[in-house]
């Protein structure tokens, strides 16, 4: 089987910290790939290399099998990577559905102005809304996102990472700052998505890694060490010994 992914021996430098030093892995199509690894181990500097945001300094990274190493970030989104979108890219005085609507604009490169009302566009708010009912939110469409709480704000941002219509979705850390309660409705909804996209996920909530992911690389400053099933990586000694500790043991 192609990988939808393939990461080749990345290396990343930050003057003397080598964020990345020989990542490797392959994401597999309609599987939960979660990346697991210390502070500091380099997850999100690899997950910026895939998205396009940073330039590796060596390795290779292939999207179904092309070379996007040296793609721009822009122009990732269009094969089909879509790398979830940070709070700060939300519009707070926008409704919840405009803001669903505007990615999907964007995507099919429409052009919108100050003058031209999104609300009245149903080729735009009905897929929106769909958007929205996927990650449980059909019911907050009309609320501006200055309204929603910090795990419906991810939900929000799932959403438009799913308007991208890609087949690879990065996630990094969808369950961040949340409590028990949004953590379990976020691992619910990725749970709802898995086998429909291939997914990346980096994530520290280790009840929600384990229940989720098909398989599990680890990464130990900067280098991937070992990639296995849960129970492969949960037993394994290395693994134990670099991260996992005997709670989740
Ligand atoms: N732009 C940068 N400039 C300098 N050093 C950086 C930069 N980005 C990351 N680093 C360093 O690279 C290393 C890897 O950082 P990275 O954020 O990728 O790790 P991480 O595994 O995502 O950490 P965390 O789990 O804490 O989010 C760290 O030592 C970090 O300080």
């Amino acid at each position: 089987m192609t990988a939808q992914l393939s990461i080749r021996h990345l290396e990343k430098s930050f003057g003397a910290v080598k964020a990345t030093n020989d990542a490797s892995l392959e994401l597999l199509a309609g599987e939960l790939h979660a990346i697991i690894g210390p502070n500091g181990a380099g997850k999100s500097t690899l997950i910026s290399q895939i998205a396009g945001e940073i330039r590796p300094d060596k390795g290779q990274i292939l999207f179904a099998g092309q070379d996007i190493t040296t793609l721009p970030a822009h122009e990732r989104p269009r094969l089909g990577l879509a790398r979830s979108f940070q709070v700060s890219q939300l519009y707070p005085e926008f409704s919840v559905l405009e803001n669903v609507a505007v990615a999907i604009a964007a995507r099919e490169r429409r052009t919108y102005g100050m003058w031209t009302p999104l609300s009245g566009d149903a080729s735009l708010l009905e897929p929106a809304h769909s958007y929205l009912q996927q990650v449980g939110l059909g019911r907050r469409g009309d609320d501006l996102v200055s309204e929603l709480s910090h795990g419906e704000r991810r939900q929000l941002e799932l959403a438009l990472a799913l308007a991208q219509e890609a087949s690879v979705l990065l996630l990094d850390e969808p369950m961040a700052g949340m409590g028990a309660e949004e953590s379990a409705r976020m691992t619910e909804l990725l749970m709802s998505l898995k086998g429909r996209y291939a997914i990346l996920l980096v994530e520290h909530d280790m009840d929600a890694v384990f229940a989720l992911a098909d398989r599990i690389t680890v990464l130990v400053y900067g280098q991937t060490i070992l990639t296995g099933t849960v129970d492969e990586v949960r037993n394994d000694p290395q693994v134990r010994a670099a991260y996992l500790g005997e709670e989740h043991a």
